[in-house]
């Protein structure tokens, strides 16, 4: 288990080491066009899971929202403290 800033930490580090066998690494070559479908489409599963699944199906559609988030929000060079200072 990992907190929100832990999982961006883990994936920064990952985006400069480049290491093999990285799906965020792959995820980052494909580039802002790619991760923005990955973004549509766990944000429509949330959705769903939460209107027609049960909350262990949402919660796990929630994370992989998060997580395709954050590799957006590494694509683009942001910060934390860039999207922190909107909230
Ligand atoms: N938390 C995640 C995470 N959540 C979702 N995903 C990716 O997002 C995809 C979403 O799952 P789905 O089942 O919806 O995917 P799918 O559409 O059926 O499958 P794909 O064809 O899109 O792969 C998964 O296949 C993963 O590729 C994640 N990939 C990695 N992480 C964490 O990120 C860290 C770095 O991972 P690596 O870069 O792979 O080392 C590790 O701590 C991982 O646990």
């Amino acid at each position: 288990m990992k907190s929100f800033e832990e999982l961006f930490a883990e994936l920064s580090a990952k985006a400069l080491a480049r290491p093999e066998g990285s799906g965020t690494v792959a995820e980052l070559d494909r580039g802002v066009h790619f991760i923005g479908k990955k973004l549509v489409e766990e944000a429509a599963e949330t959705w769903m899971a939460a209107e027609y699944e049960s909350d262990d199906a949402c919660q796990e559609e929630i994370s992989q929202l998060i997580y395709h988030l954050q590799v957006m929000m590494i694509a683009k060079g942001y910060t934390l403290d860039d999207i922190y200072k909107y909230l």
